[in-house]
């Protein structure tokens, strides 16, 4: 049996004799209950009283109905959450499949451009038609948007059809299909981007491999620079920056209010500096800005990528903190990076976030649902200030996963991976790497491992009706949530990354990073001299 199935059947008596006292008796006309209740009485006489035992009965069928009630409530909530997941996710997959496609036309159009020849395209041609005339299924879109089937693939492989032998061959291949789901929707628009067919053979796309390169089409003019609070040295180099920006660059420049009334104070020099009244204004900044700068460590990144609650601008990370794991610019050579960034093209990293939703048992309509936080390192479920093990349910994909029995649980994104999760005992992972990490923090088992979950999964970590306290949610460290006995916490993988600027690319500042700023692997050198194999 699940566990699911087992605490339901707990909760459901839970919550019954939690939810009995607050019965208005007398309004009912159940006056004669507290006589009834009355501990002189013995239990014999308790258990006879037929009207008392019809009250019982009501009372079961009434908090029954509304467990029913509440229930549906919460699955509607959670719906509705995950549906708005999964459509932003499928609008940008669609968006990226759009663009893949045009590029691919003019690619198309480029080469019969160039190719110059009339004949060998007719040639071509044929033996595509030749390809597809053997089988049953004709066109070249056989399968529909369902997926890429075989024969599709087949003609595109015939492009070098000279020899007939071949193409026998070939045709006598069994066809098959392939096809993408999500939730039961077999569209399967991002199937390109996955895999790709030679001759009907299924091969890996080289794309997730590559470093992505960032190139301007128009000039960038507007600069957020973020900084880290309470520090001498970023608040000068700010000013430094900001001067030189200005002045060299001829770059607009937004910072926080802090800091502009910092910059002010020192110099009213500075009036033409930008920034915003309220949170609305923040909600526009996006649109506004080119290049988003950082000044701190690695809490500055986050904070920076907390600010944007849908799509980032780039992020140029400086290096004024600690350990700087995401901060590879040194502040001394700002002038140069920074004119190197302005001019493009720049090496990137896409920073993968996580979406989480909670979602409230006591919910009563879709209206009470909270907004969705973005984390760039993780979403920590833990006892907080209780004493007792945290009890979770988990689930990816309506699947149940585990029950975590410890102090929490760590649901974080390949960048986060080299952060709390590898304290807990998490593997470091490649920032570009898809995925979400499920790392458990001490749990009270011999037996768990942490697992690394793909990055379409759809993640639920639920506080049981029955659990003996309260948990508590905090994303990327911070805005730390109380998560009640029903409540539940839903996380998918956003669909805005945060982009952040490489010193040389991707591979070369994580394998950095982990080097010196975390000492990965250090050992002594072995010495050459003493017993040998040869
Ligand atoms: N036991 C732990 O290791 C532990 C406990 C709580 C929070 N944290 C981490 O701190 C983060 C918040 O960072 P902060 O700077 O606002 O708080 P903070 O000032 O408490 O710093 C936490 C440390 O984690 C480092 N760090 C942050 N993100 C990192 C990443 N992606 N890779 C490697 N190191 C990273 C920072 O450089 C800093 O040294 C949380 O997201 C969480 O991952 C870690
Ligand atoms: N612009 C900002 N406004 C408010 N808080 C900020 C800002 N930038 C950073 N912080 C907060 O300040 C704290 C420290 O920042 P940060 O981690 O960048 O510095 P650090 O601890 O010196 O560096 P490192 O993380 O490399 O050790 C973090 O909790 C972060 O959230």
């Amino acid at each position: 049996m699940y566990p699911e199935e087992s605490t339901s059947q707990m909760v459901s008596d839970d919550r019954m004799t939690r939810d009995l006292p607050s019965f208005p008796l007398e309004e009912s006309g159940f006056s004669n209950m507290s006589s009834s209740l009355n501990p002189a009485r013995g239990d014999h006489e308790f258990f006879e009283d037929p009207p008392t035992r019809a009250l019982d009965e009501h009372l079961v069928e009434f908090s029954e109905a509304l467990r029913t009630v509440a229930k549906a409530l919460r699955q509607v909530a959670e719906g509705k959450a995950s549906a708005q997941a999964e459509a932003a996710i499928w609008k940008r997959k669609y968006e990226l499949e759009k663009e893949r496609n045009s590029s691919l036309k003019h690619q198309e159009a480029t080469k019969i451009f160039h190719s110059g020849s009339r004949e060998e395209e007719t040639e071509n041609l044929r033996n595509k038609s030749l390809v597809h005339d053997s089988s049953p299924e004709k066109s070249v879109h056989c399968c529909g948007k369902d997926g890429i089937c075989s024969h599709e693939t087949l003609g595109d492989g015939a492009a070098d059809a000279n020899s007939n032998k071949q193409r026998r061959m070939v045709t006598r291949k069994a066809s098959f299909r392939l096809a993408w789901g999500c939730n039961g929707d077999n569209s399967g628009q991002h199937k390109h981007e996955v895999v790709s067919f030679e001759k009907g053979n299924i091969t890996t796309a080289g794309r997730s491999s590559k470093q992505i390169l960032l190139k301007w089409e128009s000039q960038p003019q507007t600069v957020l620079i973020l900084a880290k609070p309470n520090s001498n040295s970023v608040r000068s180099l700010c000013a430094e920056m900001v001067r030189w920006l200005k002045d060299e660059k001829k770059i607009n420049v937004f910072v926080e209010p802090r800091v502009k009334i910092e910059l002010l104070t020192e110099s009213s020099d500075f009036n033409f500096v930008q920034t915003w009244k309220n949170d609305e204004e923040i909600k526009d900044l996006h649109s506004k800005v080119d290049l988003v700068v950082t000044l701190g460590g690695d809490g500055t990144v986050l904070w920076a990528a907390s600010m944007f609650k849908g799509p980032i601008p780039p992020v140029i990370p400086f290096s004024l903190g600690s350990l700087g794991f995401m901060t590879p610019f040194q502040s001394e050579n700002y002038q140069e990076y920074l004119d190197a960034v302005l001019k493009g093209p720049m090496s990137i990293t896409l920073r993968h976030r996580l979406q989480c939703h909670v979602i409230r048992d006591a919910a009563k309509d879709e209206i009470e649902t909270e907004e969705p936080i973005l984390v760039l390192n993780e979403v920590t479920i833990d006892r907080g200030m209780s004493s007792y093990l945290t009890y979770l349910e988990c689930y990816c994909d309506s699947s149940f996963v585990t029950c975590v029995q410890g102090d929490g649980l760590i649901l974080s994104t390949t960048s986060g991976s080299t952060a709390y999760s590898l304290a807990a005992g998490g593997s470091m992972v490649h920032p570009q790497v898809p995925g979400i990490l499920f790392t458990p923090i001490c749990p009270h088992s011999l037996s768990f491992r942490p697992l690394i979950l793909p990055e379409y999964a759809t993640l639920r970590v639920q506080v049981p009706l029955n659990s003996r306290g309260q948990a508590w949610a905090s994303f990327d460290g911070k805005d730390r949530k109380q998560l009640a006995p029903g409540d539940a916490l839903i996380c998918t993988m956003a669909p805005w990354p945060v982009p952040t600027a490489c010193q040389v690319d991707s591979t070369n500042d994580f394998l950095r990073s982990i080097n010196e700023g975390l000492h990965w692997n250090l050992r002594k050198i072995q010495s050459f001299d003493g017993p040998r194999d040869f």
